[in-house]
């Protein structure tokens, strides 16, 4: 069994999989954090962020791969751990460039699909791209004001500012982001991160039952 969940920037998609994942007691994996990678070996080497066959040499040489831990998945490239630096600001301003290159994207599907189920997958496009036959899908959304004051007590920058660059980042993703017609939508605005989890773990109770 897969479970897709998708949303926009900052709207609690990793929180919200890990939650899930250890209720139900299985994995779930960011594909956020493999274009992020991507974005940040591409960076360090000065790689133009536009050039894919720079980057995917540079994937290859580096071969970067997720552990899909529950509590919080982590990245590594050989014994160097990647996860803290994923989350700076500018990977968040570069990783949509990455992420528009087919060829970054056909790099991350393929890590995904070859992973063995049953587990949690959350992003943009899982539900849509990458796990079409998924056995239950929801995206997550909140208005750009919330997201920003959620991801303000994690960034150094003021909550106008990071507000600008999420909704900045949503229109470069926009491709890739449409909800699947099959999935649940939820507004995370008004609720709290155990609620938003719940509701989820509702909605796969409804599917086992269907
Ligand atoms: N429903 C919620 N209520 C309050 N805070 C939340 C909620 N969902 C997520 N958060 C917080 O918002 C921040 C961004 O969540 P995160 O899971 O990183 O989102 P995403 O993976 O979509 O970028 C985190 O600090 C998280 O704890
Ligand atoms: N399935 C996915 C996941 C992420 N991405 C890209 O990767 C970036 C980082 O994704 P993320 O999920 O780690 O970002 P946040 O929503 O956590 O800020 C996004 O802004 C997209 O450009 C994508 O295109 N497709």
């Amino acid at each position: 069994m897969i479970v897709t969940i998708d949303g926009v920037a900052a709207s609690g998609k990793s929180s919200v999989s890990s939650g899930v994942a250890r209720a139900l007691g299985i994995p779930y994996v960011s594909s956020g954090l493999l274009y992020r990678a991507a974005t940040l070996l591409g960076l360090e080497a000065g790689v133009d962020l536009h050039d894919a066959p720079a980057l995917l040499a540079l994937l290859d040489n580096h071969a970067p791969r997720l552990e899909p831990l529950a509590e919080g998945n982590r990245v590594w490239s050989g014994t160097r751990e990647l996860t803290d630096a994923l989350h700076s600001s500018r990977v968040d301003a570069g990783v949509s460039v990455v992420a528009v290159l087919p060829e970054l994207r056909a790099w991350v599907d393929a890590q995904l699909r070859a992973l063995p189920e049953p587990f949690v997958a959350e992003g943009r496009d899982m539900g849509t791209n990458v796990f079409p036959h998924a056995g239950a899908k929801f995206y997550l959304t909140a208005s750009p004001r919330i997201r920003a004051e959620r991801r303000a007590r994690e960034r150094p920058e003021d909550i106008p500012a990071i507000e600008a660059a999420l909704v900045r980042r949503d229109a470069k993703d926009q491709v890739q982001s449409a909800p699947a017609p099959d999935a649940q939508v939820i507004d995370t605005g008004p609720l709290t991160l155990e609620g938003v989890i719940g509701v989820i773990l509702e909605g796969l109770g409804e599917v086992g039952k269907a």
